[in-house]
């Protein structure tokens, strides 16, 4: 059964269609939702929440009608939000305490269950401390916690590596891979970062201007190239020579060599030169796309999509 699934959802508001007729279904795992901004992420989200009703459309989420049970919606699914709303002078030990009795667990209970949540997301000895003082990242982490302490099925975590340097964003990507490895909770993060949700997410969910451009399983996106990367210990330029005079198309791209796939007789040249020059061969392997690439060439127009324009969606960090 899907997690989430929409159809037709429509959200206009005055002046901007937020969400435009939008129909998806999700399946249980970790689910990327990236658009630039302005994309109708947000919106999407407090809809799915069954916080704000849409213009028109229907949506389920856990198979609970978003217009009918938005309260059980809300018991199941936790929400980590955009933007930082946390009490500065109370420690996040009793903020997230509050927010488990405010689910609904007893106190004994909402008291062990925020221990573990802010052990798991790596707050353990700073927990007392008033939430004023802390980072960027730490705050974060807060938010994480609170969304995770009621042991919801799903979590919604909108830009959760919003203002993190590169090492904090990195921590909190591994974070999400872990809910959802570890704890079996499936996960929505939104990100305008295509790269890093290529990182930890199962599938992704494009949409620009409210409209779905793509919903895909990641290896879907980065399907495999035309092309072979090459490492060889000591002696890439050489290689590199011996293969051209095969009639192989090969260039080198910083340590490796790049070769154009002609067949399965491309391997056996590689192969056979590497045996010949007595070299050591490090790696050998068809490379992947990363996502970003993908859109680098706009899709055919299909259905709805117009084609991401460049700069819409921003790349990753280099990995
Ligand atoms: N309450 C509102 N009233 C009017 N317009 C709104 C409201 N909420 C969102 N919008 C508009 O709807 C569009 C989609 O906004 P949304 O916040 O869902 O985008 P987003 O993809 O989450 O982007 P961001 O990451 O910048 O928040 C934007 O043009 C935004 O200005």
């Amino acid at each position: 059964m899907p997690i989430i699934a929409t159809q037709g959802l429509t959200m206009r508001f005055p002046r901007v269609t937020a969400l435009d007729d939008l129909s998806v279904a999700v399946e249980p795992g970790v689910v990327g939702l990236v658009g630039a901004n302005g994309a109708g992420k947000s919106t999407l989200i407090k809809i799915l929440l069954g916080l704000l009703p849409p213009t028109s459309g229907t949506a389920t989420v856990l198979g609970l009608d978003i217009a009918r049970e938005g309260l059980r919606i809300r018991e199941s699914v936790g929400f980590m939000p955009e933007y930082d709303c946390l009490p500065p002078d109370v420690s996040a030990t009793e903020f997230v305490v509050h927010m488990a009795r405010m689910c609904g667990l007893p106190p004994t209970a909402a008291r062990e269950r925020a221990a573990d949540t802010l052990r798991h997301v790596g707050l353990y000895e700073e927990r007392y401390r008033p939430i004023g003082g802390y980072s960027t990242g730490m705050r974060q982490r807060v938010k994480l916690a609170q969304a995770l302490v009621h042991d919801p099925k799903l979590v919604f975590l909108d830009e959760p590596t919003n203002g993190l340097d590169p090492a904090g964003r990195d921590e909190m990507l591994d974070l999400i891979r872990r809910i959802g490895t570890e704890f079996g909770i499936s996960v929505l993060v939104t990100s305008h970062l295509l790269g890093e949700l290529e990182r930890v997410c199962e599938h992704v969910v494009i949409v620009d201007g409210g409209k779905l451009l793509r919903s895909q399983a990641v290896e879907a996106y980065t399907a495999e190239s035309g092309v072979l990367t090459v490492e060889v210990d000591d002696g890439r330029d050489t290689l590199g020579r011996h293969l051209y005079d095969q009639g192989v198309a090969v260039r080198p791209e910083g340590r490796f060599l790049v070769v154009d796939i002609a067949g399965e007789q491309t391997y056996d040249l590689v192969r056979d030169g590497v045996a010949e020059l007595g070299l050591r061969l490090i790696r050998m392997e068809q490379r992947r796309h990363h996502i970003e690439e993908v859109f680098q060439t706009p899709p055919a127009p299909t259905a709805a999509a117009g084609g991401v324009q460049s700069g819409d969606v921003q790349e990753g960090a280099p990995r």
